[in-house]
């Protein structure tokens, strides 16, 4: 169980980093944070006070001992001295993720908890590249992690109970929502069911059935607003099993079950068009427009949850 003592060292500052930093430091933990890229740590170090902003729109408040001190540190080792929880932020990529692991096995003590924000890469897998496995828990968090409360926690094959319990705890104590995954599937749950639906949605824009804002209309004005109030299993009761059975009947053969990356995300990536974070991607960007995306996506999500949670509405 996480005391008041907790201090967390937060490892990759990129897209997930800073809101993850802001959410801890509200919940009264100091942070120590490192980037291996200095141009990624002065973003954080602007983007974590952004992040906080919004927990005070969305009413998050710090305990009566204040809100955590957040530290940025150009070494590993200065970032993790001290902590007793290391959560790694780094790109989804097996050997990265695995150089992380090696180099801070001799900077951590036995206990140290080392928990990964992986978004789908097996726990079990990663636990062979640190000593004493049963301290790594994966704590997938959703982005963007200030806004998003459930937390996906799951245990590898090596995973101490304890450590799971802790992570649980500590999420509970920042008034998120923990869901413990009981198998250490490849994408967990949450980005299991997300990556299916993106795979027919990009399958969709590709064969010319819909165009990509008349499939984000479509999706977030439909299903997804609906999925935000009811779950998919509850959905399956609302709708009737029997018109899921006759419509599954004859639609799931017809889903898309393409094992590779389909070539219209490929040939994006290869071409450098990344997105937000490279300022093109499916659509392009200029730099007043992803501020005020971001601004506004921001604000609708609080609105969202507030309500969602009974506050508002
Ligand atoms: N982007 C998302 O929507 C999202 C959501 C949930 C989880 N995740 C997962 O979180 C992790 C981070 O994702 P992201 O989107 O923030 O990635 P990102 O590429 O935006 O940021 C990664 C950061 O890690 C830094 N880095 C790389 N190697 C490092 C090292 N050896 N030591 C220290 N820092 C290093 C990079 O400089 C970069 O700033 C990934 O595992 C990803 O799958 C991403
Ligand atoms: C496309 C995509 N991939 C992974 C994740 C999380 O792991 C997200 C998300 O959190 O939103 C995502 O959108």
């Amino acid at each position: 169980m996480p005391d008041g003592t907790l201090t967390v060292a937060v490892i990759g500052l990129g897209t997930m980093g800073p809101g993850i930093i802001a959410t801890l430091a509200r919940g009264g933990m100091p942070v120590r944070a490192h980037d291996l890229s200095p141009a990624a740590v002065e973003r954080a170090r602007a983007a974590v006070p952004q992040a906080a902003a919004v927990l005070d729109r969305l009413g998050v408040a710090p305990p009566t001992t204040g809100e955590g001190a957040v530290s940025f540190h150009d070494d590993l080792a200065g970032a993790v001295a001290g902590a007793g929880l290391v959560i790694e932020n780094v790109p989804e990529k097996v050997e990265v993720k695995a150089a992380v692991y090696r180099a801070l096995d001799p900077l951590l003590p036995a206990g140290t908890i080392v928990a990964s924000d992986t978004s789908g890469i097996p726990i079990t897998t990663l636990q062979g590249f640190l000593s004493h496995p049963e301290r790594l828990v994966g704590m997938h968090w959703s982005n963007p992690p200030h806004i998003i409360p459930m937390i996906e926690v799951i245990a590898g094959e090596k995973t101490a109970p304890a450590t799971v319990a802790f992570i649980t705890d500590l999420v509970r104590s920042l008034k998120l929502l923990p869901v413990v995954v009981k198998k250490d599937v490849p994408g967990f749950v949450e980005n299991r069911i997300l990556y299916a639906l993106l795979r027919e949605a990009i399958d969709l824009v590709d064969q010319g059935v819909i165009d990509e804002e008349g499939l984000d209309t479509c999706v977030s004005w439909g299903i997804g607003y609906k999925l935000s109030v009811v779950g998919p299993m509850r959905l399956l009761d609302m709708a009737g099993l029997d018109i899921y059975q006759s419509v599954a009947g004859f639609l799931n053969a017809d889903l898309s079950a393409r094992r590779d990356v389909a070539g219209y995300v490929t040939e994006r990536t290869r071409a450098g068009k990344l997105g937000i974070k490279s300022g093109e991607g499916i659509f392009p960007y200029t730099p007043d427009q992803i501020a005020a995306l971001q601004a506004e996506r921001a604000r609708r999500l609080v609105a969202v949850r507030r309500i969602l949670e009974g506050r508002d509405g």
